[in-house]
């Protein structure tokens, strides 16, 4: 169970301090609920280890793993930048109030449009992928006579080859300047002869779930000899984030803090052994700052029992709440909320009401006895859940509330059934 699970004395869980069981009751299931110290708590302790080994940096939490402009206000709040990758996620933090020079701008194949868009958002820095975007950004910056502050994200040709998990590190990926070719000396070049490109300098990210710190290092050590190489004293280097977490008692991983100064300390080692001043370090984390701070409620309704073969527990959420365990056969624990550490009755497959025989949210999960109408917490979905959540059967996408020191409050509005049908519009074919 995750050391930040509150239980109270009659064997309940709690969420920033309130029953569970009285957040379902509140919100409907299913639900998804935060718990914003956990959050905040994360953020800290990645800002404690720049602090720790004295070290210049930003944290830019990555908000492909959860965003809302409720989120968006407590990373503001807790100095943090922001590391985003649409006009979407763009338009949630200008509208959240974010302050823009904070945020870093990521992504493959981002559209003469997108560029605008995020200049005239004042984005304070574009991490640059490729050279068609090189291309549409530099016409953009003339036409304007304005200058930006970029980096480029590099492929630090790592695989992260002793894990089974999403890469990016490696040669043959869709991200970023490819170093073997020339391509990222070939950018570096045209860099430094535009008046208004401001290289700041290089990012890498690896992947995602990534426990070990072997990867990250290496990396980190391909940035600095890059640089080196160019005689190229960046400002800053990037290292992106994919700090791995536990989603069941199974993994024991490093504190994402520990591994992050482990990597510090290794650039830092990397740039006074080729004679570079230490720039600033960014990272990147998504997941490990929203993970475990979520929780999924869920209330127990149908079953089926088949002898000898296993038996099936059906919430009122699944797949389109939580792709995850369909997409990459994700594991994920769950408890009972009334009965954290009750008597085990049964081991369940634990499904959705989706139509599919995939949506399935845990293989086999062992509860106490349930009934319908109790209610279940699937832990630890904070990130990649809601934001990778879908309308799929039509199931409206659920509520999202925050809960912190005894307090609870809605900070996504739940779609209702009228929402489902709001963009629908009726046909009516007429001549043109
Ligand atoms: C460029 C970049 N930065 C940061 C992240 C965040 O990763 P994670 O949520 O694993 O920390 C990702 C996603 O893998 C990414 O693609
Ligand atoms: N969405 C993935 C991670 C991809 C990270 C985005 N670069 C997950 O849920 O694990």
């Amino acid at each position: 169970m995750p050391d930040h699970l509150q239980v109270n004395d009659n064997d309940e869980l709690l969420i920033g301090g309130i029953l569970a069981t009285d957040l379902a009751e509140k919100y409907n299931t299913p639900l998804y609920v935060y718990d914003v110290a956990v959050m905040r708590q994360q953020m800290r302790a990645f800002k404690q280890a720049f602090a720790n080994t004295n070290q210049d940096g930003a944290v830019a939490y990555a908000s492909k793993a959860f965003a809302c402009q409720a989120m968006y206000q407590v990373v503001a709040e807790e100095g943090l930048h922001l590391d985003l990758v649409s006009t979407g996620e763009i338009y949630t933090a200008v509208t959240a109030g974010f302050p823009m020079d904070r945020v870093s701008y990521n992504g493959n194949n981002k559209s003469q449009a997108d560029l605008a868009f995020a200049l005239d958002q004042g984005v304070g820095t574009i991490i640059v992928d490729n050279f068609v975007e090189l291309a549409l950004l530099q016409d953009l910056l003339a036409e304007r006579q304005q200058t930006q502050q970029i980096i480029f994200r590099v492929v630090p040709g790592v695989s992260a080859h002793t894990h089974d998990y999403i890469q990016t590190g490696q040669v043959d990926s869709k991200f970023g300047f490819d170093l073997e070719s020339g391509q990222a000396k070939e950018a570096y070049e045209i860099a430094q002869a535009d008046p208004y490109l401001d290289l700041l300098g290089l990012s890498a990210h690896i992947g995602s779930q990534i426990f070990e710190e072997d990867g990250f290092e290496l990396a980190g050590q391909r940035l600095v000899e890059l640089c080196q190489s160019w005689h190229f004293q960046p400002a800053v280097l990037d290292l992106g984030g994919g700090f791995g977490i536990a989603y069941t008692d199974e993994h024991q991983p490093r504190r994402p803090e520990d591994l992050v100064q482990a990597l510090i300390e290794s650039v830092q080692r990397q740039c006074a052994e080729r004679g570079l001043a230490c720039p600033a370090i960014w990272i990147e984390p998504g997941r490990s700052i929203s993970g475990p701070a979520g929780y999924s409620l869920y209330t127990v309704g149908s079953r089926k029992d088949i002898p000898g073969v296993r038996n099936y527990l059906a919430v009122d959420g699944g797949m389109g709440d939580n792709i995850r365990p369909a997409l990459y056969q994700a594991k994920y624990q769950a408890v009972l909320a009334n009965q954290v550490h009750g008597q085990v009755a049964e081991t369940v497959r634990l499904v959705g009401k989706y139509c599919e025989s995939g949506d399935v949210l845990i293989d086999e999960q062992a509860l106490p006895q349930t009934k319908p109408g109790d209610i279940i917490a699937v832990l630890n979905t904070g990130a990649y859940g809601y934001s990778m959540a879908s309308r799929y059967n039509r199931n409206p996408v659920p509520t999202v509330v925050f809960a912190e020191n005894g307090c609870s409050q809605v900070v996504v509005e739940g779609e209702t059934l009228a929402d489902l049908t709001s963009h629908d519009r009726a046909y009516q074919l007429v001549a043109n």
